[in-house]
């Protein structure tokens, strides 16, 4: 779950290297228009030069900012021209900027004057206070909103301690070894099923191909699963149709949109939904089942005071984590599995660690990986890491900056969002050299190109970090994992033709374009 990353279109090229390619020329050309436009930014952390940009002049007078030695960049005079450039191409925003700035550089994010920065000593700075900061008042108002008074990201002190308390007994080990066997069949099935679709290619060389969408059957499929996993089943096409309304909803540009209005009536759908099949499997007497895991543990989860949750927060936390979810498990997956497609040998690895782990001259290869299993694949973790890394989804968390104060060097006002972006170190040479490499390797302890930052806190922390930090994303990745494993062992050898160019879009985070196609060889 990620509020900040939000934008369209993407980069269309015929494979991720290539996207990422242009990316950068892109991004070198824009800079150098940029930097030879009239309205330039502030570009020596200099707050007072503003070089005939007007809007950022004026900004700096209404903020109070004359005089103060701010990071470098433009905030402008309401941070619309930031915004909807942040929000149309999120991951080339931030790259431009370090391009032209450095790791610390001030900005807008939704209209609001921010500090983004990533260096590892800002980001061991910002930890000394972060737990101060207050979450709520950074975050969009379509997505305060609809995150509802029980979305954790809204919350601060003993209301979101007890919150993450309880988050524990969903989203920790426990909860992941309990899972695992959903995640394992389910995913099995997906595969077979895919494979079932083949038809030959042409009738002379028998060759057998199958259609394959990521940035559509990857989101379908995880939004089913985690159906499954956090409410014991998949619901009707309707109520599927109502999360993707609802996500949308979530990062609209405003309140009057269409985008939101839509969303608000499906979460109230959503909720009444699973109030009232919360209330029915507690009426049959079913929480024991170990498929209402899920059910179980918030039945008796208790709130900072104390209190048992309400049947109506029940399901909203129940609305909000599958949200929370879905999308990211399914952007990850998407990335991961194209990133593989540019990656023989990395496939054939993959293949092969999985069939290592659960082949056995007893029972063929037809065991369900345990969580034991899963954690075991190392070489596969690696590549859900590189994945997240090569191809960013999220933007790091937002919290406002209370009072005037000095970090990494700078003066920061009172009201400025700080914001520790992981796309900033992810692409830092001196922590990940060769930035623009997959090298799964890299998070593997022991060979040549692990570092000794690649998973340290402050320099790898691709779900946040401080008192939200995501507690879902080894979910994530044990769902990402097992879903490489098992189309590697059925697609992996002989890999796939892309179809249509690359797409991404970026709404609310970064993810495969639905029109992405390839055609995998069975
Ligand atoms: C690769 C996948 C994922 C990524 C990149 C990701 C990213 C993030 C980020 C960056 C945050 C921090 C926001 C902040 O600091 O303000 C966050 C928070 C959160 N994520 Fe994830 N997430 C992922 C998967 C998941 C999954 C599978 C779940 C399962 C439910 C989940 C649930 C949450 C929740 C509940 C929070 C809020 C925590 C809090 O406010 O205390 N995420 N996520």
């Amino acid at each position: 779950m990620a509020t900040t990353a939000r934008a369209t279109g993407g980069a269309s090229a015929p494979s991720a290297r290539r996207a990422r390619g242009d990316l950068e020329r892109g991004a070198r050309s824009s800079a150098r228009a940029r930097a030879s436009a009239s309205f330039d930014d502030d570009v020596d952390g200099d707050s007072n030069r503003h070089d005939g940009d007007v809007g950022q002049f004026l900004g700096a007078m209404i903020r109070g900012e004359r005089g103060r030695k701010l990071p470098p960049g433009r905030v402008g005079l309401f941070g619309c021209r930031e915004t909807l450039e942040y929000v149309t191409d999120p991951n080339g925003f931030v790259r431009r900027r370090v391009e032209r700035y450095g790791p610390t550089f001030k900005t807008a994010m939704f209209f609001k004057p921010a500090v983004v920065f990533g260096s590892k000593d800002a980001v061991r700075e910002f930890l000394t206070f972060e737990a101060e900061l207050p979450a709520d008042e950074a975050l969009p108002e379509t997505f305060r909103e609809l995150h509802t008074e029980y979305g954790a990201l809204r919350m601060s002190g003993k209301r979101h301690q007890a919150t993450r308390a309880n988050f524990k007994r969903v989203l920790g080990r426990f909860a992941l070894e309990t899972y695992a066997e959903t995640i394992g069949e389910r995913t099995r099935a997906f595969v077979e099923d895919l494979s079932g679709r083949s038809r030959s290619k042409s009738e002379e060389n028998g060759e057998k191909v199958v259609s394959f969408r990521p940035g559509v059957e990857c989101v379908d499929f995880a939004l089913d699963l985690l159906f499954e996993l956090f409410l014991g089943h998949v619901p009707d096409e309707r109520y599927k149709r109502a999360m993707v309304a609802y996500n949308a909803g979530l990062l609209s540009l405003g309140k009057w949109s269409p985008e939101f209005k839509s969303g608000r009536t499906a979460l109230d759908e959503l909720v009444r939904y699973c109030e009232n099949h919360f209330r029915s499997v507690v009426a049959a007497n079913e929480l024991d089942d170990p498929k209402y895991f899920f059910y179980k543990q918030y039945s008796t989860a208790k709130d900072e005071n104390g209190e048992t949750f309400s049947d109506e927060r029940i399901a909203t936390t129940c609305v909000l984590m599958v949200w929370g979810a879905y999308i990211e498990a399914a952007a990850l997956m998407g990335h991961a599995f194209t990133l593989l497609g540019e990656h023989a040998d990395t496939r054939r690895a993959v293949a092969h660690e999985f069939s290592d782990a659960v082949c056995s001259p007893m029972d063929g290869c037809r065991r369900i990986a345990t969580l034991d299993d899963i954690m075991a694949l190392k070489f596969t973790n690696a590549v859900t890491k590189e994945s997240l890394r090569v191809m960013p989804q999220t933007a790091g968390g937002l919290r406002v900056n209370p009072s005037d104060r000095s970090f990494d060097g700078y003066d920061i006002p009172a009201g400025y969002v700080l914001t520790a972006d992981p796309r900033i170190p992810f692409r830092d040479e001196a922590i990940f050299p060769d930035p623009d490499e997959f090298k799964p390797e890299r998070f593997i302890a022991g060979t040549a190109e692990a570092g000794a930052n690649n998973v340290a806190n402050d320099t790898f922390f691709p779900g946040g970090m401080g008192q939200h930090q995501c507690p879902g994303i080894n979910l994530a990745t044990v769902m990402t994992s097992v879903f490489l494993a098992e189309m590697m062992s059925t697609f992996g050898d002989r890999g796939w033709r892309e179809k249509t160019e690359k797409r991404y879009v970026t709404v609310p985070i970064v993810i495969l374009d639905p029109s992405y196609e390839v055609e995998l060889f069975v």
